[in-house]
């Protein structure tokens, strides 16, 4: 049998192009990209890194392993803790206040994408739970490498490169691919496929997630 991290890679091949190529990460890695875009993204990210540390947190009292267990455990405490001290000196940076964090509401898309992410932690399977959860840690780790690549020097968002180009979170996201694909060599063709279904998804919110940053998006209609 194939293994499913390799499958589910080769199968988002053109969207993590698309990724790659998104106006929001060319402007990042060269510098230009504009504060209130920034600022917007740092905001959103925020709040979907809250829902996001509860679908790992259900993936830790959902895993079958302690090693698993363990993973996610640590990752949501991460997510909460790692990655809201990078969003706190930007915040600083971009004189975002806390309350004024607090007072903002999920974009439609930050809406959806955590909203995809709780109902497969609530109604899904372990299995689909962790597919759904890769790209979060992988396309990032894809994206920084990607752009820590090609940056050059005074880029005012270096501290966001250096996050996700870092060792130490490739060594995590290694540990996350891994229980996937363990996850994944005991499931049944079904099961697999709604693992590739949701990986897909999670890759397709990313994209959206930059691009609504970039186009600073709002709700159509009654905000
Ligand atoms: C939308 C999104 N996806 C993933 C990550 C990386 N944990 C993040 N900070 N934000």
């Amino acid at each position: 049998m194939t293994i499913f991290s390799e499958d589910a890679w080769d199968d988002t091949a053109a969207l993590r192009r698309a990724i790659h190529d998104l106006p929001f990460n060319r402007d990042l890695a060269d510098g230009s990209l504009t504060g209130d875009r920034f600022r917007f993204y740092m905001i959103q990210d925020a709040l979907y890194l809250e829902q996001y540390a509860r679908a790992l947190a259900t993936a830790a009292a959902k895993a079958p392993e302690p090693d698993a267990m363990e993973r996610f455990a640590l990752a949501s405490q991460e997510a909460l803790v790692v990655e809201r001290a990078l969003h706190g000196g930007f915040f600083e940076t971009f004189g975002i206040t806390a309350d004024e964090a607090a007072a903002a509401s999920p974009s439609p898309t930050c809406y959806g994408y955590t909203n995809f992410l709780l109902s497969t932690a609530h109604t899904g399977s372990y299995e689909e739970l962790v597919a759904a959860i890769l790209p979060c840690f992988w396309i990032y780790w894809d994206v920084g490498r990607y752009i820590a690549g090609k940056t050059g020097p005074d880029n005012p968002y270096q501290a966001w490169i250096d996050t996700y180009s870092d060792a130490d979170f490739g060594d995590a996201v290694e540990a996350v691919i891994a229980i996937t694909n363990r996850a994944a060599a005991t499931a049944s063709a079904t099961c697999r496929n709604a693992m590739l279904k949701a990986f897909r998804r999670s890759t397709q919110y990313e994209w959206m997630f930059w691009d609504s940053a970039y186009r600073l998006e709002t709700w159509p209609i009654g905000s």
